[in-house]
């Protein structure tokens, strides 16, 4: 059984020597139940070795009033302290090691590696290394007293970093006052230098100074039973070891910082005997580390434990919709988490506690970043749900209102760019910007998309409009074909264009069409206007025949004071004025149509025009030319076209001008009133029934009845009709005007 007497405790027993390890629950009790844990870094621990049986408990005991078993001289001579006991003084925060006196009669041969682990392990637990000695022992056996020195300094230099001055005191019993103490001290100093010396040492402390790692004072102290003096000097002593006020208080530049805490020794202990039993390699300062490491690993779960409610409950929110002031809610949980780290883990190393607080914090911000990945989503969801929600109701609205209600969208973007800044908890944390340039392009593109589809919508109606302005323009002209024809549709055709293509250009500037692209759009704008009147011309051309015709008779059928021309009162030769005079006149017109061609000349002209967005612009104005050039393939009457329509005309023009010859004749004819015509037949009948009485009348007349009944029983009706026209067509021309001029002269005369 491990003694445990609250106030001290055995720390390295027979057991822990065999086992090679400690009993860490023990060693856990004693340090609650010895007050000890409630010293937390802020302590000193003192070791004293020496040989067996020389008063380094009695030593102890007076020091720090620790209850250390003392060797009764009454009872017997032997060993009292076996391994390592471990207790603290009274009144000081100093723990206090008293080790098994060396070169002990009890350890057989061969056990002096006990010895020497025991040793070992107040060395390395020490901040303060006592090693006792008497004064007789002073002397030639020193040496082989101190052997146990030398093995455990080289040992202590292999297996442990040195990451502070170790303080080593000897100190000389059964000092007396003739004793030379320069002496003395010389000789124990040059031990110790000697013993420097002889190790061997790690690369990292060849070349280190024995002063920078080790301080040695030498105390000595009078025969114990000379207890006032006895009394002063331990006093003296312990107040160096203890009393933080003392001016010589040897622990005056020490790091409490660098201690294992209290309730994290029995593990650190445990772990450094086990390394020492069993001869492994151990790393002081690496063990404390690794309890460091071990609770503020705990504590950072822990602390990650007591935010979990709180991530949940964020993830969960960020799932259905994006959350306001998501960054706010983070820095909130890592406060609390890192608040809930700092109280349980700022008192152990500081290194592993950063270590531990950064990668909490990681933890915590890689948590974040999830869900920060669905709050982006859940925000660009939104603003693009809110965009097309938007675009939606300005499908209805006017085009040139468009500009506008773009500028008001910009906001949505606005909106999201301080969303998801209000979103990271450290400025380019999670590339925002990245997120913020690559939701612009899609939000732009988005825009840009239903912009070029408002603007094929519009672009259709204009053309529309367009195109019923060139039927306007040219119509106009067309019905009344002038000289001017091809000058007023070009005048009217740009003023018509040069309006709308302005407000084309504000409107593209405005809708935010690049530069480029506003160039193609008008181009097109351009070509399309140039083919819709080009359209319409070709239409037009058809009517040009009708219309031509339409003049030529206004001309030649109404005089200039637009009655009808009375033909009976005109001569031929003024009827075939007229006639030629008006034939003229459309011919040339339509010889003004033949050749016309629309070609594009490219003139400059800057314009500016304040849109209704603000925005100034300027730019290029293409202006279109009519002309004969005949570089262009855009011929409105071709040749083919032109003759077959000149024929055709000339051809109505020829049956008006024959009508109204005729009528100039025929009006002589009807002039005769019907009775006289009734009159002439009643007395000619009688005359007629006489001459089909002669053969050479009745004959003639028989074989042409007969011809006509051939004709028609073989089916060419067509032909005595045509013999018929051809006759009277004779008669009418050779007979008639001969007979009728002849009268006409008489009637003259
Ligand atoms: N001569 C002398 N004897 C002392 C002194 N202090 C104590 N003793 C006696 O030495 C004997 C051994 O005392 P301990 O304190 O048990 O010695 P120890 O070194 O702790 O012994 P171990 O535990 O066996 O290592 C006791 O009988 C003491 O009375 C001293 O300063 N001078």
């Amino acid at each position: 059984m491990i003694k445990n007497y609250g106030d001290r405790y055995h720390l390295i027993d027979k057991k822990a020597l065999e086992d090679k390890k400690l009993d860490k629950d023990q060693l856990v009790e004693f340090v609650k139940t010895s007050g000890i844990s409630e010293i937390g870094k802020n302590y000193n621990i003192v070791s004293i070795i020496g040989s067996q049986s020389t008063g380094k408990s009695t030593l102890l005991n007076q020091l720090f009033g620790t209850k250390f078993d003392v060797q009764n001289r009454q009872q017997s001579v032997g060993q009292t302290t076996v391994g390592i006991w471990i207790s603290k003084d009274v009144q000081n925060n100093v723990v206090v090691l008293d080790v098994e006196g060396s070169d002990s009669v009890e350890r057989k041969s061969g056990e002096n590696m006990v010895e020497n682990q025991t040793a070992l392990m107040a060395l390395a637990m020490s901040h303060c290394f006592i090693i006792n000695v008497f004064l007789n022992a002073l002397g030639q056996h020193t040496s082989c007293q101190l052997s146990i020195i030398k093995i455990i300094m080289q040992q202590n230099l292999k297996l442990f970093q040195q990451d502070s001055v170790k303080h080593i005191i000897f100190v000389v019993r059964d000092w007396d006052e003739d004793a030379n103490y320069e002496e003395a001290s010389r000789r124990l100093n040059g031990y110790l230098l000697n013993i420097w010396n002889e190790i061997p040492k790690p690369d990292q402390y060849k070349e280190t100074d024995f002063h920078e790692l080790f301080s040695v004072q030498v105390v000595t102290l009078v025969y114990y039973k000379m207890k006032k003096e006895f009394a002063d000097q331990t006093n003296e002593l312990h107040s160096k070891l203890a009393n933080q006020q003392d001016p010589n208080f040897i622990f005056k530049d020490y790091d409490y910082e660098k201690n294992v805490r209290w309730s994290d020794m029995p593990q650190y202990l445990s772990n450094i005997w086990e390394v020492i039993s069993n001869n492994k390699d151990l790393n002081l300062p690496n063990e404390k580390i690794l309890i460091s490491n071990m609770r503020c690993q705990q504590i950072k779960l822990e602390a990650l434990e007591g935010v979990k409610q709180l991530n949940e409950d964020l993830n969960n929110r960020v799932r259905t919709k994006f959350v306001d002031n998501f960054a706010k809610e983070c820095q909130t949980i890592m406060n609390i988490a890192t608040k809930i780290y700092d109280k349980d883990a700022r008192d152990y190393h500081i290194e592993v506690y950063k270590e531990k607080e950064k990668e909490l914090k990681d933890e915590l911000i890689n948590r974040f970043y999830t869900y920060f990945q669905k709050q982006i989503e859940q925000l660009k969801q939104y603003y693009m749900n809110m965009l097309s929600e938007n675009l939606e109701t300005l499908k209805r609205e006017s085009i040139y209102n468009l500009p506008d209600k773009l500028n008001e969208l910009d906001m949505l973007k606005l909106q999201f760019e301080e969303q998801l800044s209000q979103s990271v908890i450290e400025k380019g944390l999670w590339q925002e910007e990245d997120h913020i340039k690559y939701f612009k392009q899609q939000f732009d593109n988005h825009l840009k998309a239903f912009v070029e589809a408002q603007l094929a919508n519009f672009k259709q109606q204009l053309d529309n409009i367009i195109k019923s302005e060139c039927d306007k323009i040219v119509s106009q002209q067309v019905l009344n074909i002038s000289p001017k024809f091809w000058l007023q549709i070009e005048t009217d055709y740009y003023s018509m264009i040069f309006d709308k293509y302005q407000k084309y250009e504000v409107l593209l500037t405005g809708l935010r069409v690049q530069q480029k692209q506003i160039e193609d759009y008008l181009n097109k704008f351009e070509e399309d206007c140039f083919h819709n009147l080009k359209q319409v011309i070709a239409v037009a051309s058809g009517r040009f025949k009708d219309q031509l015709f339409q003049q030529f008779k206004a001309q030649f059928v109404r005089a200039s004071d637009g009655q009808p021309r009375n033909w009976q009162k005109l001569t031929e030769e003024e009827i075939f004025h007229f006639y030629t005079d008006a034939r003229d006149k459309v011919f040339s017109l339509l010889d003004l149509l033949r050749i016309r061609k629309i070609k594009f000349i490219k003139q400059s002209a800057n314009l500016k025009q304040k849109a209704k967005t603000l925005i100034i612009t300027s730019s290029q104005k293409v202006q279109y030319e009519m002309s004969s050039d005949a570089d262009s393939d855009d011929v409105v009457l071709n040749d083919v076209f032109y003759t077959q329509v000149k024929m055709q005309l000339a051809e109505d023009i020829d049956v008006q001008y024959q009508d109204a010859i005729q009528k100039h004749k025929q009006d002589f004819l009807q002039n005769i009133p019907k009775p006289f015509w009734f009159l002439l037949l009643f007395f000619m009948y009688d005359d007629v029934l006489r001459w089909m009485g002669n053969p050479l009348l009745l004959y003639p007349i028989l074989i042409i009845l007969c011809f006509i009944g051939f004709c028609i029983a073989i089916g060419l009706h067509s032909l005595p009709k045509l013999a018929f026209q051809w006759v009277f067509k004779t008669l009418n021309q050779a007979v008639i005007p001969l007979i009728f001029g002849g009268i006409s002269k008489l009637k003259g005369s």
